[in-house]
């Protein structure tokens, strides 16, 4: 008989996959996590935890009855075998481009998509919160909060523990992906118990008292002997997790599903009579692709590249603001040694590598908690030191309150390296720094700042370096135009701003135009200004915002551009129409920026185009609002 190898090919919903027998799912585990490969590779995306999540999203909708079961994938970023399985393998080809299928679960693109998520740490919470529904509406379902060792270190994960173990019979079931690794390494306390837990004393206890009880056992018999076990103190002590109210098994190996399965089909029974299951499981990032294996953080989150060869080192024309940051944090930490750096989680990203590596002491990855990132700095600056929170502007919004209560409340001297603002691109929605100008402008005493190229960057990083006060710097993800960087770290005057072009008299136009600018798009504003003759300001700060620049431009112009990255609304465009406002200065004006709904996913240069923000639209938009 012809032996059928593409398995796969056959599935295109979790109903096809439950119809095969058991053991065949190692073939489509195979077939799946190689499909993941060869498409990821070539579309771009989160490759590592995916590989590492194929036999446990198989198990998962072989077991439980989704889309009626809830499943939530904790951040998202691994959920692409579960979007395989559910109808999206064609997709798959689209991933994260313009109009293509998200990087993330989204409730919007599949029933399976129980919550959306890409921020990290929401999914027990959500869970706990369609548990109690499903209690409350006497409906019989399961939910599922699968959540990474990383995700599983932040605040907000506890906070819903806390409150989940409580709730004796809610039928809540949370699996923690545990394979050692948050994008860099995991770190803290939790990640150290979590490896006593495998390898440690406490799990060698446990299985001797396990065995003691019963040589072999179908895994619910072992699950309720260790519970007993337990209360006779025959095995280990219970670990935090059972502390916090939840019955905690494992750790089994992730990618076993001989075990995976009969584990998952019991716990599902127990959620339903016993209330909330924890179940930990171990699994390898970057599973069966050697070089993701081998370097799991450089295929966290690859451009396309070709799996045959793996990511080749290219050289690139233009350093990112990213590696203008970085740099200059090294160059500021060897002037300054007062200065601490401060990442939640996002060391690579937020490029702060060679920082780590020069000056240890100084450098504190605090897992995945921007919340504690900002008030620790606080802390720290409290006494003396100077922190410096390296943070992408998604992120900063978990630690809103921090920011007002503990830093600008208070006047403390922080320094917020705002990374990732703007447009990001690929993933999308989530993970867009449109709002940051909005809700850090309206802080007393904060300044902040948006440079509009490399060397504006680096001396903006150094003005709120010296200012004695909290000082945000927000960047985008990406290179700038390449202006070159000088080695000073020199300040600028507070609040003031350039005229970087100024009409040209000699062929005056019919109306006088001047582009007021915040950050890199006053480049696209350049180039229609050199085409229509009209002036282009850079604005610099967005707070102190040059009132007097400004006034002098509006007086001895007939319009205004008022141009940003960001969000129309509350943005700094916004801002210039209040002090217009305010002085009773009537003037034609035109707001550019992100308007009122979520910037989806997709290149950069077309979200730009789509939004208006390009220079051909720009010019468009200026000709016919103007003339
Ligand atoms: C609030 C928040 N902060 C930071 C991130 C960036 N981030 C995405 S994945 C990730 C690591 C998650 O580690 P883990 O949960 O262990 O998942 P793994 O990648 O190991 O599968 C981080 C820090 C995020 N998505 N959300
Ligand atoms: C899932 C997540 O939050 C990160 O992996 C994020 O996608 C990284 O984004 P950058 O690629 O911009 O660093
Ligand atoms: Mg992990």
């Amino acid at each position: 008989m012809l032996k059928v190898t593409n398995l796969l090919e056959t599935i295109t919903s979790p109903a096809d996959l439950r119809a095969y027998e058991s053991n065949q799912l190692p073939q489509i585990a195979q077939e799946l996590r190689s499909f993941i490969l060869n498409s990821v590779s070539s579309t771009g995306g989160h490759l590592s935890s995916n590989l590492g999540t194929v036999e446990l999203a198989i198990a998962l909708h072989y077991v439980f009855d989704t889309p009626h079961d809830r499943m939530i994938w904790d951040v998202g970023h691994q959920s692409y075998a579960h979007k395989v399985l559910t109808g999206r393998r064609e997709g798959m080809s689209t991933l994260r481009q313009y109009g293509g299928i998200s990087g993330f679960p989204k409730r919007s693109e599949s029933e399976y998509d129980a919550f959306g998520t890409a921020h990290s740490s929401t999914s027990i919470s959500a869970a706990l919160g369609m548990a109690v529904a499903a209690k409350t509406k006497n409906e019989k379902r399961s939910v599922v909060a699968i959540i990474g060792d990383g995700a599983m270190s932040a605040g907000m994960a506890f906070e819903a523990m806390n409150n989940a173990g409580v709730n004796k019979k809610v039928p809540l079931i949370v699996i923690l992906n545990d394979n050692e690794m948050s994008i860099s390494p995991a770190v803290g306390a939790l990640n150290r118990y979590l490896v006593k837990l495998i390898s440690g004393s406490m799990y060698a206890a446990t299985k001797r008292g396990i065995d003691k009880v019963l040589s072999v056992a179908p895994p619910i018999r072992e699950f309720a002997k260790r519970l007993e076990g337990h209360a006779k103190g025959m095995v280990g002590p219970a670990t935090i997790f059972e502390e916090f109210g939840f019955d905690y098994y494992g750790p089994i190996d992730g990618h076993n599903l001989d075990v995976l399965i009969p584990t998952l089909e019991n716990i599902k029974h127990l959620a339903q009579t016993e209330g909330p299951q924890f179940l930990h499981i171990i699994t390898k990032k970057g599973k069966g692709y050697s070089r993701a294996e081998e370097d799991p953080i450089l295929y966290h989150g690859p451009g396309k590249f070709d799996a045959s060869i793996g990511i080749q080192a290219g050289k690139a024309s233009k350093k990112t603001f990213t590696q203008v940051f970085g740099e200059w944090l090294c160059d500021m930490g060897v002037a300054d040694e007062r200065l601490i750096a401060i990442t939640p989680a996002m060391r690579e990203g937020s490029g702060l590598n060679e920082f780590e590596a020069r000056f240890p002491d100084r450098y504190y990855d605090v897992g995945i908690a921007e919340q504690h990132a900002v008030t620790f700095a606080a802390g720290i600056a409290c006494e003396g030191l100077k922190p410096v929170v390296a943070i992408y502007s998604t992120f900063l919004q978990r630690g809103y309150d921090q920011l007002i209560h503990d830093v600008t409340l208070q006047n403390l001297p922080i320094v917020f390296a705002i990374d990732r603002a703007g447009i990001v691109g690929a993933d999308g929605a989530t993970h867009a720094g449109a709002f940051d100008i909005a809700f850090l402008r309206c802080l007393p005493n904060l300044v902040l700042m948006t440079p509009s190229n490399e060397q504006e960057c680096r001396a903006m990083l150094s003005t709120a370096f010296r200012y004695d006060g909290p000082a945000a710097v927000r960047y985008p993800r990406g290179s700038g135009v390449g202006t070159p960087l000088e080695s000073s770290l020199d300040t600028l005057p507070i609040g003031k701003g350039r005229i970087v072009r100024a009409i040209n008299n000699e062929a005056p136009p019919k109306k006088k135009i001047a582009f007021i600018c915040f950050g890199p798009i006053l480049y696209s504003a350049l180039a229609v200004a050199e085409e229509i003759n009209a002036t282009v300001v850079d604005m610099r700060f967005v707070k102190p915002l040059d009132e007097e620049l400004l006034l002098t431009i509006a007086r001895s112009h007939d319009g205004l551009v008022l141009i940003e990255d960001s969000a129309i609304q509350g943005g700094a465009g916004s801002a210039c129409l209040e002090v217009l406002s305010n002085k009773n200065i009537q003037i034609e004006t035109l707001q550019l920026g992100l308007p009122d709904e979520y910037v989806e996913h997709g290149d950069v240069n077309l979200l730009l185009d789509h939004y208006g923000l390009s220079a051909q639209k720009i010019q468009q938009s200026v000709v016919s609002r103007f003339g």
